[in-house]
């Protein structure tokens, strides 16, 4: 893509300000038309016109303003490009590890983080949870996973600035669509895993797994892909790769693969060996579930692309502390266990009941909902997962967002072969309270679904609400 005339209108320019937000354009930007899911920029050009812009660059119609342009064939990858040119490219300062899948993104991202500083590498975070732009004033809730190109660049811009030198990057199935990591030099990408989900955005699962590809095929290429070669999709983007690999697995520990073997599961640990290249280093793991023995191969992964020993990488997952809101204990001196999980798709839910299963003496009481406004189609898989470990499912609200929640809890109910042991509870506090006046000491009550998030959102916005509080809450009594 050819962006020469944009981009000297750029560098000619004091401010170097680029957004695609008619309503933000200053005297001078540069603004670029994208065609949005509700919106078409294109015919906002007139106004960012009125609004000063000084440059124009659009890839569909006729420009309607007499400004200097440039007709794009992607007008949402110009976008990448010239608001990380504007930010002087600080992908170039920076080492960018990036980690795309259905599950897990979190928490590699996190991991991966949590190696790096253990290294002394000061170390930034862009995802669902946290921003850590490595700035005295620390941590910064995330408004979305992976942020619009405008945003992110600018991150990278200010984690460069105050000293970072590398940073771990979330990238979201709609992010790799809509171009928002476009222009960002990317050393290292993992992939994770890929199971039904957000299908009310990409339609069908082909078009789902090639966003996800898009991270592999970037431009400019990266060094490295981190593959997961347990998952089927894992191993046919292992096929594609025209970058280096590092393959890893639970299964398979062939020369050339990023293994773990001889894995230990009790109630009270997890244990594994990390091999690699021939060498091998004992890992206790604070992490709980096999899942996360795969995440961890995928975080040390990212670690060995950025030059990370394999002894200092075993030596960090040790420490590693699981991030928030991931099967997330909540404090109770007098039993039963009660977790907090995001288990928000039913691959997710199956590997967390799959994980508490074994190390429940009782029974496994499962709390969950799901989003409104999202994909439809998860909801009565999840149901029948839940049934499938649970001895008790309550179905109670997520996110209902503008949808109405009884039409949500109809189609989980669907998924039910029996309704027996399922109990339908549509405000979530009281769901929360009857799972844990249900519970005897020996079961276990898992909250699935909304994991580190402090708010619940339905047609009226957002009210504060954290699943880990209410249940805090409810046990002090
Ligand atoms: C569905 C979706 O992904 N929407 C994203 C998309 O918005 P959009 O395409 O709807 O934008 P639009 O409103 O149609 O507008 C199109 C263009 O016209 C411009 N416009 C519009 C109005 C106007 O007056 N003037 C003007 O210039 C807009 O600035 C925009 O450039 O592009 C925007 C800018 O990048 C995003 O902020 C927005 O994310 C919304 C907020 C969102 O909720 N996204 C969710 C679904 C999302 O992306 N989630 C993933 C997580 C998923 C996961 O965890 O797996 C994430 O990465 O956060
Ligand atoms: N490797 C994995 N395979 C399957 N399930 C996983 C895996 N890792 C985590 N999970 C489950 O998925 C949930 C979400 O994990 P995490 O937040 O790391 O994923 P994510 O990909 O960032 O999700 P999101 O798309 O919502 O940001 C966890 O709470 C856990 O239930
Ligand atoms: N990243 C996911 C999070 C879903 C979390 C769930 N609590 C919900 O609100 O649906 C999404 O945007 O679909
Ligand atoms: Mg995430």
């Amino acid at each position: 893509m050819d962006l020469s005339p944009a981009i000297k209108y750029l560098a000619s320019s004091a401010k170097l300000r680029v957004t695609s937000d008619s309503r933000e354009v200053q005297e001078g930007d540069l603004f670029v038309a994208v065609k949005g899911v509700k919106a078409d920029g294109h015919n906002y050009i007139s106004q960012a016109a009125r609004n000063g812009a000084g440059f124009i660059v659009y890839q569909n119609g006729n420009l309607p303003a007499n400004l200097p342009a440039l007709k794009t064939e992607n007008s949402r990858e110009a976008l990448g490009i010239l608001s990380n040119f504007a930010c002087g490219n600080p992908s170039e300062k920076l080492c960018c590890l990036a980690v795309t899948g259905t599950n897990g993104k979190t928490t590699v991202a996190s991991l991966t983080k949590q190696l790096l500083e253990q290294a002394g590498i000061k170390t930034g975070l862009i995802g669902t949870v946290w921003n850590d732009l490595c700035g005295s004033e620390g941590k910064s809730h995330a408004f979305m996973t992976t942020p619009p190109a405008e945003t992110l660049s600018r991150m990278l811009q200010i984690t460069a600035e105050n000293g970072g030198k590398a940073v771990c990057i979330e990238a979201s199935s709609h992010a790799l669509d809509q171009e928002r990591l476009a222009g960002i030099n990317i050393k290292a990408a993992a992939f994770t895993n890929l199971s039904g989900e957000h299908l009310d955005y990409h339609k069908t699962l082909d078009n789902y797994f090639a966003a996800k590809k898009k991270l592999f095929h970037h431009t400019p290429p990266i060094s490295s892909g981190v593959i997961n070669l347990d998952s089927p999709e894992g191993r046919e983007l292992a096929e594609e790769l025209e970058c280096g690999m590092i393959g890893y697995s639970l299964k398979n520990s062939n020369e050339g693969v990023l293994a773990a073997k001889e894995i230990k599961i009790s109630p009270s640990s997890t244990s594994y060996l990390l091999c690699w290249e021939g060498r091998e280093f004992t890992v206790e793991t604070q992490l709980a579930g096999k899942f996360n023995i795969s995440n961890q191969l995928a975080a040390a992964g990212l670690a060995l692309s950025a030059g990370l020993d394999l002894g200092q990488i075993a030596e960090g997952l040790k420490k590693c502390r699981p991030p928030k809101g991931r099967l997330e204990r909540v404090p109770n001196e007098r039993g039963p266990n009660v977790f907090v999980d995001y288990a928000h798709t039913d691959d997710a839910l199956e590997n967390v009941l799959q994980t508490l299963r074994p190390i429940t003496e009782g029974r496994l009481i499962t709390v969950f909902g799901c989003g409104g406004c999202r994909d439809e189609t998860k909801r009565p898989r999840m149901a029948k997962v839940s049934e499938k470990y649970s001895d008790i499912s309550i179905i109670t609200n997520d996110n209902p967002r503008k949808e109405d929640p009884e039409t949500i809890l109809d189609q989980i109910s669907e998924g039910f072969s029996s309704l027996e042991h399922v109990l339908r509870l549509s405000d979530r506090k009281i769901a929360i309270e009857k799972a844990i006046s249900l519970a005897r000491p020996e079961d276990t009550v898992i909250i699935a679904g909304k994991g580190h998030e402090e708010y619940q959102e339905n047609a009226e916005g957002r009210r504060d609400f954290s699943d880990k509080k209410t249940a805090e809450n409810i046990m002090e009594r």
